[in-house]
């Protein structure tokens, strides 16, 4: 062990996935369980097969000190476990937020959450192309690690960087968090227009015209455009947008072969952050005057404002524009 102590606050896939990796890079792990289980667990359901490594131990309670705590909970809940992890962590200790989504109530990105419920620590956020599953098996993998202050972005990619695990360092926290949420409302779409039936051509195009959005939304948040040819943006658009290891993706398939909404989440367990973040990404883009014609559309068919026939007219049968 290297005398780092990394803390992983939230047990779900990618908690636990991300508490396999810290333990790789030699350091000791505490992950935060919201129900621990009584005697302990080596194996999580979450990640079916992937046993804890010995470094990882669980609790059920927040740690008061740590080289860094990653926050890994669904982005709905960041603000109510911030406010608690922040009465007990001590002052200096930098989070790392790896929620990817905005609050629906405000529209906010997770780092302006910690803003208000940790104004005075350091923070920054770790986003890209992650399936949890493949991170615990230990299968090459990179993403960025933003913050506003770029030496504490090089300090913590030092810390959780291993050699199958490589992190960049970036300082545009805008770019890198609007990416990563927006990532999974694009992930729907792509999903809906395969589960449709509607081609591999039109996902593409989907895909690469909702690129165009998230930058000008990115621009108008003060991030910069070439930060979505990164891996936060079109690396995790080409995962998301493709695996069906995605929960986004593979929502919007089951949504675009007919089966309704309330239907799929009932089915479900695991969070899928781009149903509550489509309608708080186009509150956003209105808020800033920013055009976002696929990312309104994916929202009103999610809400059943559109149908499907209608969608494709209203995408399609515009008039043609420079690129
Ligand atoms: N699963 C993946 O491959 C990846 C997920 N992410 C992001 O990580 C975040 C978490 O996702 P997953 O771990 O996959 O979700 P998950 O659905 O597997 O697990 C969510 C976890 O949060 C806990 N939780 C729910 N409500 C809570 C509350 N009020 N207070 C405390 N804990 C609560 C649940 O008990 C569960 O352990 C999401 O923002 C997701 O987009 C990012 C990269 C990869
Ligand atoms: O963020 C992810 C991969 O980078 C996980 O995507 P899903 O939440 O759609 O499964």
């Amino acid at each position: 062990m290297n005398g780092r102590h990394i803390a992983v606050i939230g047990a779900g896939a990618w908690g636990t996935a991300l508490a396999c990796a810290a333990a790789r890079t030699g350091a000791r792990v505490t992950l935060w369980m919201r129900t621990p289980v009584p005697g302990g667990v080596r194996e999580l359901p979450r990640l079916p097969g992937i046993q804890l490594p010995d470094a990882v131990t669980v609790t059920g309670v927040f740690p008061t000190h740590a080289d860094v705590v990653l926050l890994v909970v669904p982005v709905q809940t960041a603000r109510s476990v911030s406010v608690a992890l922040e009465g007990v962590l001590a002052p200096g200790v930098p989070v790392v937020t790896c929620c990817k989504g905005l609050e629906q109530a405000t529209s906010l990105l997770p780092l302006t959450v910690l803003a208000e419920t940790m104004p005075d620590r350091p923070t920054a956020v770790l986003s890209g192309p992650n399936f949890a599953i493949e991170i615990a098996k230990d299968l090459p993998a990179a993403a960025t690690l933003a913050s506003t202050d770029l030496t504490l972005a090089k300090h913590l990619t030092s810390i959780l960087n291993s050699s199958s695990f490589r992190l960049y360092a970036s300082n545009d926290v805008a770019g890198v968090q609007l990416a990563g949420a927006a990532k999974n409302v694009v992930a729907i779409g792509a999903g809906i227009v395969i589960g449709a039936g509607l081609g591999e051509n039109g996902r593409a195009a989907l895909i690469t015209r909702a690129v165009a959005e998230i930058a000008r939304l990115a621009e108008a948040l003060g991030g910069r455009a070439a930060t979505l040819a990164g891996l936060s943006g079109v690396g995790d658009l080409i995962l998301t947008c493709t695996g069906r290891g995605s929960r986004n993706y593979s929502l919007g398939i089951e949504f675009g072969e007919g089966r309704p909404l309330s239907e799929i989440l009932a089915s479900r367990t695991t969070v899928a952050e781009g149903v509550l973040t489509a309608p708080a990404l186009v509150a956003l883009a209105q808020k800033m005057g920013v055009h976002v014609p696929i990312l309104e559309t994916i929202t009103h068919l999610l809400s059943e404002k559109l149908t499907l026939e209608e969608a494709r007219t209203l995408l399609l049968d515009r008039p043609p524009t420079l690129e």
